[in-house]
């Protein structure tokens, strides 16, 4: 199985960083422009299926040396405190905990009630937290946002605050350059090529990611991805490898399934869809892989005589 995903996957750059993010505020601030605007139209996410809107990805951005992988965080409700409010608030909460950095985005203009009913959701102890001012545009007067950082200090343990114009495209690689530092270091979930547009390539592996996450539901924790290792197509067929990458290795089993029964039916599901997508026979094999650092994976590569 190493060989097959192993020797397929392109060569990466020591160091490579890759990760979660969520972009998190009240109603208004800014959030989808800022997304928007970081991830681009060419890589905006393009599967029309609903998934698992917990796990959704909103769209995914290759620098030289990082991967960013933007997702929804839905369930921020902080004005009507149902039953089913809270219950989505501490889906929140775990999502936020699971992902590798959040950005906080609040307004120059200063801080509002709102925003400190989103700032309690967060965990207090959290070290991956940036906080992003936004619509810095609007203010006049630059030196006001120096006691605004100062400010939003004592509130929060922001790791950094970058001042943005989301809509101006100001700053926005600082803040990038401010998520890469918190990304572990990994190979890319997702295969750099596969995001330049809707392909179909991009499209099956959102499929795949899809059908597991249908199929395993709570069972699995946030971190999947899917990666493509191998694409041959004819006018008749396709044959498709892909690997789905889990956190730990305890999450292999729950994925595989008793007797494989779990990764068979997922590849049953997204083969179909994926042969309906491309009108044409699809030949589907997916294997499922513990997601591990890079330099692990440049031992194991090594070790199969791939340098
Ligand atoms: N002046 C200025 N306006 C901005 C900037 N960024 C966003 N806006 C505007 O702020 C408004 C809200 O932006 P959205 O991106 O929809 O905000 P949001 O946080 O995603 O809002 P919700 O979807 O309601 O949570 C829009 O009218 C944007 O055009 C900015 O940098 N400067």
């Amino acid at each position: 199985m190493l060989a097959a995903s192993g020797s397929l996957r392109p060569a990466v750059a020591e160091g490579f960083r890759c990760g979660y993010v969520a972009v998190v505020g009240r109603p208004n601030v800014g959030k989808s422009t800022l997304i928007n605007h970081i991830i681009g139209e060419k890589v905006s996410i393009t599967s029309k299926k609903p998934q698992t809107t917990r796990n959704r990805v909103l769209g995914v951005v290759t620098k030289p040396m990082a991967q960013f992988v933007f997702v929804d965080t839905p369930g921020f409700q902080t004005k009507v405190k149902t039953q089913l409010t809270r219950r989505m608030n501490r889906s929140v909460r775990s999502t936020l905990a699971e992902v590798d950095a959040v950005v906080f985005v609040i307004e120059a203009l200063g801080w509002r009630p709102g925003d400190l009913e989103v700032l309690s959701l967060l965990p207090r102890d959290a070290k991956n937290v940036i906080l992003a001012v936004n619509k810095t545009d609007l203010s006049k007067n630059r030196d006001a946002l120096l006691p605004l950082m100062a400010e939003s200090m004592s509130r929060y343990p922001f790791t950094a605050i970058v001042p943005v114009s989301a809509e101006k495209n100001r700053q926005l690689d600082d803040l990038l350059a401010e998520i890469e530092k918190l990304l572990p270091e990994s190979v890319p979930y997702f295969d750099p090529d596969l995001f330049t547009d809707k392909s179909p390539r991009f499209l099956a592996a959102e499929t795949i990611r899809e059908k597991a996450f249908r199929l395993l539901g709570d069972e699995l924790p946030y971190g999947i991805a899917v990666t493509i290792d191998k694409w041959a197509e004819t006018d008749e067929e396709a044959t498709i490898i892909a690997t789905l990458i889990v956190e730990r290795e305890s999450h292999k089993p729950i994925v595989i399934g008793e007797g494989g029964a779990k990764l068979r039916e997922i590849s049953r599901l997204a083969r179909a869809d994926i042969a309906e997508m491309l009108g044409k026979r699809v030949y589907l094999e997916v294997w499922v892989r513990v997601r591990r650092g890079w330099s692990d994976d440049v031992k194991a590569l090594k070790t199969l005589g791939y340098d």
